[in-house]
């Protein structure tokens, strides 16, 4: 079926946009699949250093270029639940390889941040550029150009993000990610949040908070609600990078390992030296991206995404806008509930109908190009299934069923739980922010109150412990943008925000930083571009400022005279503090450097 006429002119407007560096990167691609395949081009000793620490076999195999080598780039740590599952992956992609006549090397390993060990704290002002330091880490290993293809193990927030930004930089090489899957369901995300913020109000010691957070994550595999890194599972099957079916399978079952296995074997058989040869640069192209942007409205994903999908384009070529992403979001219905956009969580997903189900509904209505390339070969129609073990171990595909397992965890194309997608554009005399409503009741998508001025995280919590904050406001926490700290996830302000909102307070937030993909409920107008640190009229606003955040018309002001607003003389901030500890020292170029919001925060060109 033709994609529907908005989507196709939509993407026709991008391919138009993109043309001079999309053509410039194709130029690129192909001309390094021209001197593949690569080993072919390293010297003798190259070679050797290469190979030095094989089996004599794999020495014979990778010394001719006719056994296809596969890179494996590895986010493996301990410290991310998500991550943890893939301490034993290399082995089994070895022995998988072997299994298909092919050798298989760990090329690299690259850093991996837990937003949710550094949420609210030092650290966090290194997540939004560990994105670009993980591109570049992966880059690291690719370089020894001794692949025909890569295998990428990456799940969480900036990783997945940032090993897409290098896999299309190697555009000239096939690339499948392989997930490790979500965590088994525990505490329900709903009931965590609620202990937070009886904790935040003082009614829970540490100890209960303590013993529901550690009932909510409480195993290896991704933490169950719908934040950026599930996100990016998403992402990775609705643009193709993932076998189909793959992506939220618990982690330690039969049919994890065969679908590790399968993928393993996938990479090896879509090399130059196969005749199904699927390099990243040509597979993903804008009608990818705007099946990926499709796929994050309709399922109320991370508003991360509006910085890492624009970076993620442009490592191919092409130029993705906030202004795209907008106007989607006006035609893509809201199909799935998963917290924060609902209770139930990613296993709950799944066992509904998941992404083949997803994927099933956007394309009945034309909101997906079909005539896509992926890694399992043409068209997305053949996403629209359901991935088992079959007796003898292996993996077979069944079509997903018509109808939803949990109607109100999946609903169908005709009948979806909003007419239009998570994810708005607002502009205004603040200039540009994005602000995600798939999880924001709708008599709270237009809020008008008062301005406090915030510089800090801790200045708002402690204003809410002193019982500062009864009242309507617009809290307006600036100086958190990418050239100020890193900017930041401000996710620990959702539980007081929260608890005002219960209360009846209208309230809503307005800030240059980011929040957690878990974050929802509470309105927020987040990655205001230009950054108080950039000119950003951001730094005009004065406690008591009229705000008005306008969900529905896309607007975001203050409501002060034009001539007054521009007499003002900005605000600075003490930022020294953010230069030295936990490692912000080391990130000073990427704050240097950084670039706009609305271009991904990125520090690459
Ligand atoms: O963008 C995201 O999805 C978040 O960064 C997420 O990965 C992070 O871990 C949250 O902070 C977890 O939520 P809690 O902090 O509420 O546990
Ligand atoms: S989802 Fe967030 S909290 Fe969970 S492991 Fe990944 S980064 Fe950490």
């Amino acid at each position: 079926m033709a994609a529907h006429s908005q989507i196709e002119a939509i993407t026709a407007r991008i391919v138009e946009r993109s043309k001079p560096r999309r053509e410039a990167y194709l130029d690129r691609v192909r001309s390094a699949i021209s001197r593949g395949p690569h080993r072919a081009v390293l010297s003798c000793g190259n070679l050797a250093h290469g190979f030095a620490a094989c089996s004599p076999s794999d020495k014979r195999d990778l010394a001719g270029d006719v056994v296809p080598n596969l890179g494996i780039i590895t986010a493996y740590n301990d410290m991310l639940s998500a991550h943890q599952p893939y301490e034993t992956f290399p082995a089994i992609i070895r022995e998988a390889a072997k299994e298909a006549g092919g050798v298989a090397q760990v090329a690299g390993g690259v850093p991996a941040m837990c937003d949710g060990v550094t949420q609210g704290q030092p650290g966090m002002e290194l997540s939004l550029f560990s994105r670009d330091a993980i591109a570049m880490a992966a880059g690291i290993g690719l370089s020894h150009n001794m692949f025909d293809a890569v295998v990428f193990l990456g799940i969480c927030d900036k990783i997945v993000p940032g090993l897409a930004i290098a896999a299309l930089t190697f555009g000239h090489l096939p690339a499948v990610f392989i997930p490790a899957g979500p965590m088994t369901s525990g505490l329900p995300n709903d009931e965590k949040s609620r202990i937070r913020q009886l904790y935040a109000e003082g009614k829970v010691g540490r100890a209960e908070l303590l013993e529901a957070e550690s009932k909510s994550y409480h195993g290896p595999g991704t933490c169950t609600f719908y934040g950026t890194a599930n996100s990016n599972q998403m992402l990775m099957e609705i643009m193709g990078f993932h076998m189909p079916g793959a992506s939220f399978v618990n982690p330690g079952t039969p049919l994890r390992e065969a679908l590790t296995k399968e993928a393993a074997k996938r990479a090896l058989a879509i090399t130059a030296l196969g005749n199904e040869f699927t390099p990243a640069g040509e597979m993903i192209d804008e009608r990818s991206i705007v099946n990926g942007v499709v796929g994050l409205h309709a399922t109320g994903g991370s508003t991360n995404h509006t910085l890492h999908l624009v970076s993620m384009a442009r490592a191919a070529g092409i130029h993705l806008t906030w202004q795209d992403i907008s106007e989607l979001s006006d035609i893509v219905p809201l199909l799935a509930r998963v917290y924060p956009n609902g209770l139930a969580d990613v296993n709950h997903f799944h066992a509904a109908g998941g992404m083949g189900f997803l994927i099933r509904q956007l394309l009945k209505a034309g909101l997906l190009h079909d005539d896509v390339r992926t890694v399992y070969g043409h068209g997305l129609d053949a996403y629209t299934v359901e991935a088992r073990l079959d007796t003898a171990g292996g993996i077979v595909r069944q079509p997903s069923p018509e109808e939803s397992g949990d109607p109100k965890v999946l609903a169908r194309i005709e009948a979806p739980f909003q007419s239009n997608g998570g994810l708005k554009m607002l502009t205004g005399n603040l200039g540009k922010a994005v602000i995600k409503i798939s999880a924001v009741k709708p008599e709270r998508h237009v809020i008008e109150a008062p301005a406090i001025v915030f510089h800090d995280q801790q200045e708002l919590q402690d204003a809410f412990k002193r019982g500062d904050l009864n009242r309507d406001f617009v809290a307006v926490m600036r100086f958190q943008g990418p050239k100020a700290n890193g900017m930041p996830e401000l996710h620990r302000l959702t539980p007081p925000l929260g608890v005002l909102q219960d209360r009846g307070y209208k309230v809503a937030l307005v800030t240059d930083g980011r929040m957690s993909g878990a974050s929802g409920k509470v309105p927020a107008a987040i990655h205001v571009t230009p950054e108080a640190s950039d000119g950003g009229a951001i730094a005009r606003i004065m406690d008591g400022d009229m705000i008005r955040l306008d969900a529905a018309k896309g607007t975001l002001e203050v409501l002060v005279h034009a001539a007054e607003l521009a007499a003002r003389t900005p605000a600075t901030a003490d930022l020294m503090q953010n230069e030295f500890g936990m490692g912000r020292e080391l990130f000073a170029i990427f704050r240097q450097n950084a670039g706009t919001a609305d271009n991904g925060a990125s520090v690459f060109a």
